[in-house]
């Protein structure tokens, strides 16, 4: 029998992701080796603190603090570090001494992608990142080859773990904000800084990398609207629940008009009301689950773990596998599918369905005025509900309204609700959420 080659792995990282991801180096390196077709050797692991506690028992002469030495010597390099620097130069380091890199930093990507995934066409060797977007679910990689052959035309997402999570406690158990961040941190769901989380900006990078894999067109952070989930109230998800719906943070990148027989992208991410029989409602906890729809291959949906140390390593290690294998074929490195140029086009191009709460005053006509100036502004309403609300103490009567808009596009329903607002009848708008496949 031929002796097989070793790869030299270099990890940087060993927080919740990277512990794991050398645990399974170590303890499965048997069953890895005549899969990948050479013996992936773990060489050594930076972190920052070499006495910090670590999740997994692992051999202490495996810890540096020198990142640049580890580096230099590897053949593969599995970035789990997080954050922009020193990930980036770690990873440039990396790819020109000709090692293949492997990262699960959508933050970096989405704001250095280009640059990165030039250098490693330079070099020929690989970048991979599917951990990068929704954790264990393999998404990425049947975008870009499965679905090479067809055209995508949506994908609608639920790939934040922490936000997915913290809305299904308040949903489901009536949890605070707090408490439910907390325990999403605790549980290793959250980033470093959780702002990334529950502000969107994580979701809005995976939204980017979603649309540039989808679209073949590179689209950067700047292209997503984004807005997080700090403005919900646990008074807005016990109205949605009232009326039927769920709020989940979805990611959505879709081919639209332009308005002028063109089209472009809308690439966008924020809190969005879902009916609950649709199947994104069903997506509990830190699960992720995205939709794409495809010209020829219709509607498909991909749901797992979108977050945690184990699931995220499964995705770590099914790249690192997989570049290993292409450096024992000797093949060569994978080949950038975002050269076209799709437009990305503004949020008030897209076309999307509103949820408005209102708090009107109670008296004869304040129907009929709403629907007249929702009529004015092209907007159709599909539901509108009136719930009387008697102050017990006071006996003075206020009135809830609920309306769901029919579709139509961002700037008619921003328009409709400023002008809303201004209407006499009107004491305040209590909430402005959108809907999806009402
Ligand atoms: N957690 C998750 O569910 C997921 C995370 N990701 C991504 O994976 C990456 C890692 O996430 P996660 O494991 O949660 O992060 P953690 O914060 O848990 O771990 C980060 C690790 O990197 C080390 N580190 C940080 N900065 C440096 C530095 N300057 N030099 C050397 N080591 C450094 C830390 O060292 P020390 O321990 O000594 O402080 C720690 O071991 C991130 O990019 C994240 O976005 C992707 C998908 C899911
Ligand atoms: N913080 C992220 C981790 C995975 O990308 C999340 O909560 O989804």
């Amino acid at each position: 029998m031929t002796e097989l080659r070793t790869l030299k792995v270099a990890l940087l990282g060993c927080g919740n992701v990277g512990a794991q991801v050398a645990r399974i180096l170590i303890d499965d390196a048997g069953t890895l080796a005549p899969r990948t077709g050479a013996r992936l050797e773990l060489a050594g692991i930076a972190v920052r603190n070499l006495d910090a506690e670590r999740e997994v028992d692992l051999p202490r002469e495996l810890f540096t603090t020198d990142a640049e030495t580890l580096v230099k010597d590897a053949d593969l390099v599995i970035e789990l570090m997080g954050g922009i620097e020193p990930a980036r130069s770690l990873i440039l380091s990396a790819i020109q001494n000709g090692a293949s890199v492997v990262t699960g930093n959508k933050a970096l990507l989405a704001a250095d992608g280009p640059a990165l995934y030039e250098e490693a066409d330079k070099a020929g060797v690989e970048l991979s990142y599917e951990a990068a977007v929704a954790g264990a679910i393999p998404i990425l990689r049947p975008i870009r080859d499965s679905l090479s052959g067809d055209r995508i035309t949506r994908v609608l997402g639920i790939v934040n773990g922490t936000t997915n999570f913290i809305l299904d406690q308040m949903d489901s158990t009536g949890a605070q904000f707090a408490d439910a961040l907390a325990e999403a941190q605790r549980l290793g769901y959250a980033e470093a800084d959780p702002t990334a989380d529950v502000e969107g900006h994580d979701a809005a990078a995976k939204a980017a990398i979603l649309a540039s894999l989808s679209f073949h067109t590179r689209f950067d952070l700047e292209h997503v609207y984004c807005e997080g989930i700090t403005r919900v109230s646990a008074a807005d998800i016990a109205a949605a629940k009232e009326a039927g719906f769920v709020i989940k943070l979805l990611a959505i990148a879709e081919k639209i008009g332009n308005g002028d027989g063109s089209e472009g992208v809308s690439v966008r991410v924020h809190p969005t009301l879902l009916p609950r029989e649709h199947p994104l409602a069903a997506v509990r906890g830190a699960f992720n689950a995205v939709f794409v729809e495809a010209e020829n291959a219709g509607e498909l949906m991909f749901y797992g773990q979108g977050a945690g140390g184990t699931p995220t390593a499964s995705a770590v290690l099914g790249d690192l596998v997989s570049a290993a294998r292409r450096i024992v074929l000797g093949g060569p490195g994978r080949i950038e599918s975002t050269t076209g140029h799709v437009p990305a086009l503004p949020i008030d191009a897209a076309t999307t369905s509103y949820y408005i709460g209102l708090d009107v005053a109670d008296q004869p006509g304040v129907l009929a005025k709403i629907a007249q100036l929702f009529a004015e502004h092209g907007v159709s309403i599909e539901i509108m509900r009136q719930t009387i609300h008697r102050d017990a103490d006071s006996n003075v009567e206020s009135a809830e309204l609920r309306i769901v808009t029919h579709r139509a596009s961002e700037a008619a329903l921003a328009a409709t609700v400023e002008a809303v607002k201004g209407l006499d009848v009107i004491n305040s708008v209590t909430s402005v959420l959108r809907v999806e496949g009402a």
